[in-house]
């Protein structure tokens, strides 16, 4: 079979060196005949200047959940390690400003301006899914402790573009009030069950058309419990955001003319700080304003 464009340089590389020759690719003789096929690949560059928001979630984790003891509404070890997994993410791929977590879902947000992979959307789904699914495995232990992994995890990805700052916010809210929709269903329903005595159908007739104020007033009035002092990870979720935090180390320095002695050294590094506060409001983003890019470019 002949390579490239020259046959006769194609012809003498091959009795030579035969395999190589199929294989190898230079600017003369370039490319296999196999090489159209590269034409079907779909070009999926991400818009410029919209954020990219990747969103993770766990693939049937309502019997994942349930064939790993998770306790009901809320288990620690589970946030717990689903934020690791997030910060494993944010610490290993460039360029994400923030993230924002709750029950099996993690939302990644790139900067508008990030060029990482040329924008290309399935590079960075990809990455973020492996990266976050080998950390939800690898940190497992740390969190579970005996509690066996019975199964391989698994999480879907899905990319969304947002062009402004508004858009952007909008999505993140949109996020945070779920959290605290099913976060108050489920801490109203799981109460109800384990501390009321009613079994999940009784419980569920309970709730059939209650509004907010209702679940609160359920709370407070047969169970003594404000909701507003519950968990604030429960009832917010978690934003991990990059924080400069001065850090202190000794260090062991030999100073001229004089003996080796220890000295403190101060430096600000860069850390993934969690947060589960409200990021629906303005006080957040004014706290910190290095999130969010201008919207004017
Ligand atoms: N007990 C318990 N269950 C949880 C916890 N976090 C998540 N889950 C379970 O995970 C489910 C997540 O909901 P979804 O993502 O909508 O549903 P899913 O079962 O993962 O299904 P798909 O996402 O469509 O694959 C919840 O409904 C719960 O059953 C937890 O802390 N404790
Ligand atoms: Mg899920
Ligand atoms: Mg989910």
């Amino acid at each position: 079979m002949l390579i490239g464009n020259s046959g006769t340089l194609a012809v003498r590389c091959c009795i030579v060196k035969p395999l190589a020759c199929l294989f190898t690719s230079t600017s003369n003789m370039a490319k296999s005949k196999f090489e159209y096929v590269r034409s079907f690949e779909t070009d999926d560059t991400c818009l410029r200047n919209c954020y990219i928001v990747v969103r993770l979630d766990g693939r049937n984790f309502h019997k994942f959940a349930a064939q790993h003891n998770f306790t009901k509404p809320n288990d620690n070890r589970a946030l717990g390690l689903m934020t690791r997994s997030a910060r494993s993410v944010m610490e290993e791929l460039e360029d994400i400003v923030i993230s924002y977590g709750q029950s099996d879902e993690f939302s990644f947000v790139f900067k508008r301006t990030s060029t990482w992979f040329k924008r290309r959307a399935s590079k960075l789904m990809t990455h973020v899914a492996s990266q976050f699914s080998s950390s939800y495995v690898f940190y497992w232990k740390e969190f579970f402790g005996e509690q066996p992994l019975l199964y391989p995890p698994g999480f879907d990805g899905r990319v969304v573009l947002y062009p402004s700052n508004r858009n952007l916010r909008d999505y993140l809210s949109w996020r945070q009030a779920d959290c605290h929709i099913n976060n108050l269903y489920n801490t109203v329903f799981w109460t109800l069950v384990q501390k009321g005595g009613l079994t999940t159908v009784q419980a569920e007739d309970r709730l059939k058309g209650t509004l907010a104020a209702d679940k609160n007033e359920i709370l407070f009035s047969d169970f003594d419990i404000n909701y507003n002092n519950e968990s604030a990870q429960h009832r917010k979720g978690t934003a991990l955001i990059w924080e400069k935090r001065d850090e202190t180390v000794t260090k062991r320095m030999k100073v001229p003319n004089e003996e080796e002695k220890d000295v403190a050294v101060t430096r600000s590094r860069r850390r993934v700080e969690a947060h589960h506060c409200d990021i629906i409001g303005d006080q957040f983003w004014e706290d910190h304003p290095e999130i969010l890019e201008d919207d004017s470019c």
